[in-house]
C-alpha cells in the first residue's frame, strides 16, 4: 500500500510543501534541522492540520482540504515511535506493549508472542522499564507500536538518543521490520548511516520543500545530492550476495559489477546484503593495478564526472547495474584524463566499509 502525501501548510514565516509517494518498505525523511520533517510526520498523524491538500493510503482518504475530510488521529491506524520510548513506568513490558492495542480498541495479545520474538524482547516481558537499557526500551516501544496493528508506522529519529553500540544493536530488528511489517514506514533521519541501512525510498527536504525523492540507491549515488549528504558522508548502496567466507577473515560476495572482498560478514552465504561503498574511500586507477594490496578492482565506466568549489571531483561511476561514486582530486582527474564514457577501474579496500555499513534483512532469492 502506499501512502500518497500532497499538503501544504503555513507555520509563522516557514511554509511546508510537499508532495511525494511512500511505498511499503521505509521512506526516510531526510534533511537538516528545520527542514520539515517532524512537521511531515505531525501532517501524516493528523497533529497538524494542513492548509490545503490531500493524504491517503492508498484508496483510504486520511486529508482532503477540497472534500473536508480530516480523519482524527485515533483512526488514523497509526503506531508512532518516537526519540525516547516514553514507556509508563509502572506497567511491565508486557503490559506496555498491550497498552498499545488496548489504545486502538483492539482485543486480546494479538501478535505479542510473534513481535517479541522479531525484536528479540521475549525474555524480558515482566521486566519494568526502569530495568532495561536504552536500546530494549526503544525496541519495546516499536513493539507496543507494532501491536496496534498500524497501517503507517511513524518513526520520529528513534534512534537519536542511542550511543552507538545501542544504535547498532537495533538497527538489524529495523531491517527485519523492513521486511516484515507489511505497512509504509515513514522513518525521520539526518543520519546517512542509517539511510543507506533502512531506507527503501527517499524523500530529502529542504526549506519545507521536496528537494529531491526516489529510490535510496539512486539518490544516495546521485552527484547533485553530494552537496546535500556532504563530502564525507557521500557514498552509494549496492546489493551484495554473500558467496563464501574464507578461512583467512574475508567474505566474498557478488556485486552485480564483480566480486567484492570484505572482512568476514556474519551473513549467511546465499544472503542478500547491502553495502554502503563511501566516495572517499574509492580511489580510481587508468589500467587494472598489479601488486597492490588493495583486494577490490572493478572495471568500471565514468558516468559523469562533477565539480566541486573546491579541488575535489565528484566521478559518478557505473559498475555493472550498480552506480558507484568516487571522489578524487581535479588534478587527478586530469592526470588520469578521466572522461565520460571512458573506463577505468574502481578500487577499494577491503576495510574501508565499515560493519556498520553492511546492513541485511533483504529478501533473499
Ligand atoms: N507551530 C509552529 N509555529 C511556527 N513555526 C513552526 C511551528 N512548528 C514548527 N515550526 C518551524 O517549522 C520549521 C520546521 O520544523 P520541523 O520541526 O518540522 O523541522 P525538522 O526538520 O523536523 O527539524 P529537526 O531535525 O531539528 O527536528 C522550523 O523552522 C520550525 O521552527
Amino acid at each position: 500500500m502506499t501512502l500518497s502525501v500532497n499538503i501544504k501548510r503555513r507555520l509563522g514565516d516557514f511554509a511546508l510543501d510537499v508532495s511525494f509517494d511512500a511505498p511499503d518498505g521505509v521512506t526516510v525523511l531526510f534533511g537538516r534541522s528545520g527542514s520539515g520533517k517532524t512537521s511531515v510526520v505531525n501532517v501524516v498523524a493528523g497533529l497538524l492540520r494542513p492548509d490545503e491538500g490531500r493524504i491517503a493510503l492508498h484508496d483510504r482518504v486520511l486529508f482532503d482540504a477540497g472534500a473536508g475530510v480530516d480523519v482524527p488521529v485515533h483512526k488514523r491506524r497509526l503506531g508512532y515511535v518516537f526519540q525516547e520510548a516514553r514507556l509508563f513506568p509502572h506497567m511491565s513490558v508486557r503490559d506496555n506493549l498491550l497498552y498499545g492495542r488496548k489504545a486502538s480498541g483492539l482485543k486480546g495479545q494479538g501478535d505479542l508472542r510473534r513481535v517479541a520474538q522479531m525484536l528479540g524482547i521475549e525474555g524480558l516481558l515482566d521486566r519494568r522499564p526502569a530495568r532495561l537499557s536504552g536500546g530494549e526500551a526503544q525496541r519495546v516501544a516499536i513493539g507496543r507500536a507494532l501491536l496496534s496493528e498500524p497501517e503507517i508506522l511513524l518513526m520520529d529519529e528513534p534512534l537519536a538518543a542511542l550511543d552507538a553500540p545501542r544504535k547498532a544493536e537495533i538497527l538489524p530488528y529495523l531491517e527485519r521490520l523492513r521486511a516484515e511489517s507489511g505497512c509504509p514506514i515513514i522513518y525521520v533521519s539526518h543520519n546517512l548511516a542509517e539511510v543507506a541501512r533502512l531506507a527503501t525510498h527517499l524523500v530529502v527536504l529542504e526549506d519545507g520543500k521536496v528537494l529531491k525523492d526516489g529510490a535510496v540507491s539512486d539518490l544516495l549515488s546521485d552527484p547533485s545530492m553530494v552537496r546535500v549528504f556532504g563530502v564525507r558522508d557521500a557514498g552509494s548502496v549496492l546489493t551484495a550476495q554473500v558467496v563464501d567466507h574464507a578461512d583467512d577473515g574475508v567474505t566474498e560476495l557478488k556485486v552485480s559489477g564483480g566480486t567484492l572482498w570484505l572482512p568476514t560478514v556474519p551473513a549467511e552465504v546465499g544472503s542478500h546484503l547491502r553495502v554502503r561503498i563511501l566516495a572517499q574511500e574509492v580511489l580510481i586507477a587508468a589500467d587494472r593495478p598489479v601488486g597492490l594490496s588493495a583486494l577490490n578492482v572493478l572495471p568500471v565506466t565514468v558516468l559523469s564526472m562533477k565539480r566541486g568549489d573546491g579541488p575535489g571531483v565528484i566521478v559518478q561511476l557505473k559498475a555493472g547495474d550498480d552506480t558507484l561514486l568516487a571522489r578524487v582530486t581535479r588534478r587527478s582527474a586530469d592526470a588520469l584524463g578521466l572522461h565520460e564514457g571512458g573506463t577505468c577501474f574502481a578500487v577499494l579496500k577491503s576495510v574501508a566499509v565499515a560493519p556498520a555499513d553492511v546492513g541485511g534483512g533483504l529478501q533473499s532469492g
